[in-house]
């Protein structure tokens, strides 16, 4: 299955939100710390996180740890990012990836962009500045998972 990544997310209600839509979807969602809240299952629950016992998260204490372990799965790292000339509708996924989203307030590092296998971008109406972080992983998850076939298929 695609996996979410969180770079030092800052905003609990946003992780929250991706944490429920990964437990919704049976995908793992991967935390980079530090974040800029706790990440505790209180936080988690005060952000609306019901869903917390069923989402299937690994927390990361550094971009380097978690860097290390993608190494040694040999998994693709896939960042969506508003500065790359690629749109993501265009972009084979393969059902291993890992789809890496940037921290609310200022995005990835430089380094972190250059690490990246692939770059991609929702494209955007002229002048507008970035979507919401858990709306865009919604859309590229949604769009990993279809060209892969890994929806769940318990449809009654
Ligand atoms: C609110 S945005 C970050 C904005 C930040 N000021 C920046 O320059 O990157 C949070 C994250 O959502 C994702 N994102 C937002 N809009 C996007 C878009 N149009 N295409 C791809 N990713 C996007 C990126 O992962 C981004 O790092």
């Amino acid at each position: 299955m695609p996996d979410i990544a969180l770079y030092q997310p800052d905003i609990p209600q946003n992780t929250g939100t991706i944490l429920r839509l990964a437990a919704c979807l049976g995908i793992t969602v991967h935390l980079i710390e530090p974040a800029g809240f706790p990440i505790s299952d209180s936080a988690l629950k005060r952000a609306g996180m019901d869903y917390l016992e069923r989402a299937a998260m690994i927390r990361h204490t550094s971009f380097a740890a978690f860097e290390a372990w993608c190494r040694e799965q040999d998994r693709r790292l896939i960042l969506l990012t508003t500065k790359s000339a690629g749109p993501y509708t265009d972009f084979s996924f393969r059902a291993d990836d890992i789809l890496l989203m940037g921290r609310e307030s200022s995005g990835v590092p430089e380094g972190v962009h250059q690490r990246a296998d692939a770059r991609l971008t929702i494209p955007m109406a002229e002048g507008m500045r970035s979507i919401n972080v858990a709306v865009c992983a919604g859309m590229v998850l949604g769009e990993a998972l279809r060209q892969t076939a890994r929806f769940p298929k318990n449809l009654k």
